[in-house]
């Protein structure tokens, strides 16, 4: 199985606090993985630098071959096409109405003619579950759960390769919530897409990721399908898991994965 993106020994420090000492994991191509762990662990910092937002103080990200913190401007421009993102807000561009939204990268990055590009709006917009008239309304008319799914059809107009996702579900209702996962899981498995995402929804890991990697004091301290992690003995992880374990009365599961770390 071939891997898309690596990231090997990523220290980071911000504000005089040690973030991250010495993370490390891998996601291989067309893996949902969730990165969880406490608020503040620095899950989100480790999304921006991955994507060559944020750059840390060591380590490398290799993603979809190229080492991220070692590309110059134009290389990180170029590798940026390849994959989409779907910041925590969704952070659309207030002024602009949905299809506008989703233009905005193509218009950017290609040279489509403008009917060509209508096109691909369109089935984008459709493809992100959206009926067709939310492509003329501006972000503050749609609903949370059709926010996020307008910053999907952004995220997707390019063809990427690869998703980065900031908490997806936040905000949502549990019924667009598990909503949008479906939809993630579908377009994953139909695109062939790879998709690293963070979340808190507990919903999420059990109901539609292949494997989850857990930051905690720094470090990668599991990585493996969310059912053999959840079985973990270790004073976090159990305390995150327990009541959703209990709540559901198992944690039983077949995975494979690479179980606790360091
Ligand atoms: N650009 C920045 N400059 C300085 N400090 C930052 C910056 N970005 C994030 N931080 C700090 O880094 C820490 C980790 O933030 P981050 O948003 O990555 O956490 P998180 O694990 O995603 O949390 P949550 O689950 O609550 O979203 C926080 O203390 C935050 O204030």
């Amino acid at each position: 199985m071939s891997t898309v993106l690596e990231v090997a020994a990523i220290r980071t420090v911000l504000a005089g606090q040690r973030l991250h000492d010495g993370v490390g994991f891998k996601v291989n191509k067309g893996e949902v993985v969730a990165l969880i762990g406490g608020s503040g662990t620095g899950k989100t910092v480790l999304l921006r630098e991955c994507i060559g937002l944020l750059r840390p103080e060591s380590g490398q990200v290799r993603l979809l071959g190229e080492s991220v913190w070692d590309l110059p401007p134009d290389g990180l421009d170029a590798l940026r096409r390849r994959f989409g993102v779907l910041f925590q807000e969704g952070a659309l561009f207030s002024s602009l109405s949905v299809a506008e939204n989703v233009d905005a990268p193509l218009r950017e990055h290609t040279r489509l003619s403008q009917a060509l590009r209508d096109e691909v709006v369109d089935l984008k917009i459709r493809l992100a579950g959206l009926p067709p008239e939310a492509a003329g309304k501006r972000p503050a008319e749609l609903s949370g759960g059709m926010k996020k799914r307008a910053a999907l059809a952004r995220a997707l107009a390019l063809e990427p390769e690869m998703l980065f996702l900031d908490e997806p579900t936040s905000g949502l209702d549990p019924i667009s919530a598990r909503a949008f996962d479906n939809l993630l899981r579908t377009l994953c498995d139909s695109l062939g897409l790879t998709a690293l995402l963070t979340t808190h929804d507990l919903d999420t890991l059990w109901g539609m990721v292949d494997r989850v990697v857990v930051l905690h004091g720094g470090r990668v301290i599991a990585d493996g399908p969310v059912a053999e992690v959840a079985r973990i003995d270790h004073e976090w992880i159990r305390s995150y898991f327990t009541a959703h374990v209990a709540a559901r009365g198992t944690a039983d599961g077949n995975g494979s994965g690479n179980g606790i770390r360091g």
